[in-house]
């Protein structure tokens, strides 16, 4: 049974106050925030059983890796991946595009093309663009529609059999967007390509299914679904990551070194080079724990009664403008006529209220709509109608004060 005080109690900082104002914590979309019982796993670690993994001879080193192995088999079961060394365990979503993007270095040749949404964050465009400088690989870009969805008409267009790569997110951290993932998938695959997909804005409303998307790549954070920051995965097919050559070199990554020859480890191994973050993989499994105990029925419900009511709520204030309006997550990105987002943020914040402004590293969508930023309220399981109310009355406020 869905309890939103029993679940708000489970958040300790949401009790902070912000310049003597309740907290009202809208910017899930950047981090998402800490249950106790997650906190309470990192303490656990580093009281009573931190220390080195893997090829450990003592009771603790023991200890830590099973606790980490076990939380990469909560991931790997909550991705549906077929094997747990499909998982490899990054620092986040920002890392797995990188090991991705480094290893196709030496696979691509010049000519060959790259697509790429135009509702990328950042770090799924600049690896991109670093892999075609280094290859002489084209990038193609899927143009969006005023409404922030994919002109998916293109996308069939730009496809060819020089079409190697594709990269989409699942959800847009500027406008919520669901992208159309089977669709983007399939229709690659028929031309030999394959698809990494970011869900860094996915994972926390959805439980992405790999085999059922029968996507190639699939990259996350856990501080997008409760979890703490500097942990993410990367999961990929396991005939796809063995094509893949290391990403970094060091201890944990190897079989054998030799002057003369090194050989590498098997998966995942192979890109977990160095000491990992044991505390945060661990964690990220009490995470995937916390969310399923939750259940993403019940979380989707809450964040969708929380958009149509904000929408509404906001939509009543004239001069207000929502951007990506399509099939979306509990995100609403929007504008003052005459104000800067930076502007309307800053009072906000001077009433309690925490939310996202600036071009949330999404210039490209920015640019689309001839705006240098947005504000981004993003919402999530535990927000309430209450904290909507308390959002639209400072907007109001901040219109007034800004006007
Ligand atoms: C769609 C998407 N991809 C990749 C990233 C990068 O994730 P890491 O920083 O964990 O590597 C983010 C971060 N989201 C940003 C962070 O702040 N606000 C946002 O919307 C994102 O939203």
């Amino acid at each position: 049974m869905f309890s939103i005080d029993k679940i708000r109690a489970d958040f300790p900082i949401l009790n902070r106050e912000i310049h003597g104002k309740k907290l009202v914590y809208l910017d899930n979309g950047a981090t998402s925030q800490t249950p106790q019982v997650v906190i309470d796993a990192i303490v656990d670690y580093y009281s009573n059983y931190n220390a080195n993994i893997h090829r450990g001879v003592h009771t603790l080193s023991q200890e830590a890796t099973d606790k980490y192995e076990e939380a990469r088999i909560k991931i790997q079961k909550h991705f549906n991946a077929k094997h747990s060394y499909e998982i490899i365990l990054t620092s986040g979503t920002t890392h797995s595009i990188n090991i991705v993007a480094s290893g196709f270095v030496s696979l691509l040749k010049e000519g060959d093309e790259i697509i790429v949404s135009s509702l990328e964050h950042h770090s799924n465009i600049v690896p991109w663009q670093m892999l075609c400088e280094k290859t002489g690989a084209v990038l193609k870009v899927i143009p969006m529609d005023e409404d922030g969805s994919l002109r998916m008409d293109i996308y069939h267009e730009l496809l060819n059999s020089k079409t190697k790569l594709v990269f989409c997110n699942h959800v847009s951290n500027a406008l919520g967007t669901i992208n159309p993932i089977e669709e983007i998938v399939h229709a690659a695959h028929k031309f030999g390509a394959y698809v990494l997909i970011d869900g860094a804005q996915a994972v926390p409303h959805i439980k992405p299914d790999v085999q059922d998307l029968d996507v190639d790549f699939y990259v996350a954070s856990a501080h997008k679904m409760c979890g703490p920051t500097g942990v993410g995965l990367l999961y990929g097919k396991e005939e796809l990551l063995n094509m893949l050559p290391p990403y970094q070199g060091g201890g944990e990554m190897i079989e054998t070194v030799t002057f003369e020859k090194t050989t590498y480890a098997g998966l995942p191994h192979k890109f977990e080079a160095g000491t990992p973050n044991i505390c945060g993989g661990i964690a990220f499994g009490v995470a995937v724990d916390y969310m399923n105990s939750i259940g993403f029925d019940a979380i989707t419900k809450q964040e969708n009664e929380l958009l149509a009511y904000g929408t509404q709520e906001l939509e009543k204030i004239e001069g207000l403008k929502i951007y990506g309006t399509t099939n979306k997550t509990s995100v609403i990105s929007f504008n003052l006529e005459g104000i800067h987002p930076y502007d309307v943020g800053s009072i906000l914040d001077k009433l309690g209220v925490a939310v996202r402004t600036g071009h949330h590293c999404a210039q490209p969508i920015m640019n689309f709509y001839c705006i240098p930023g947005t504000v981004r309220a993003s919402f999530t399981f535990y927000n309430t109608k209450e904290e909507v109310d308390v959002l639209v009355n400072a907007v109001k406020k901040a219109k007034m004060m800004l006007s």
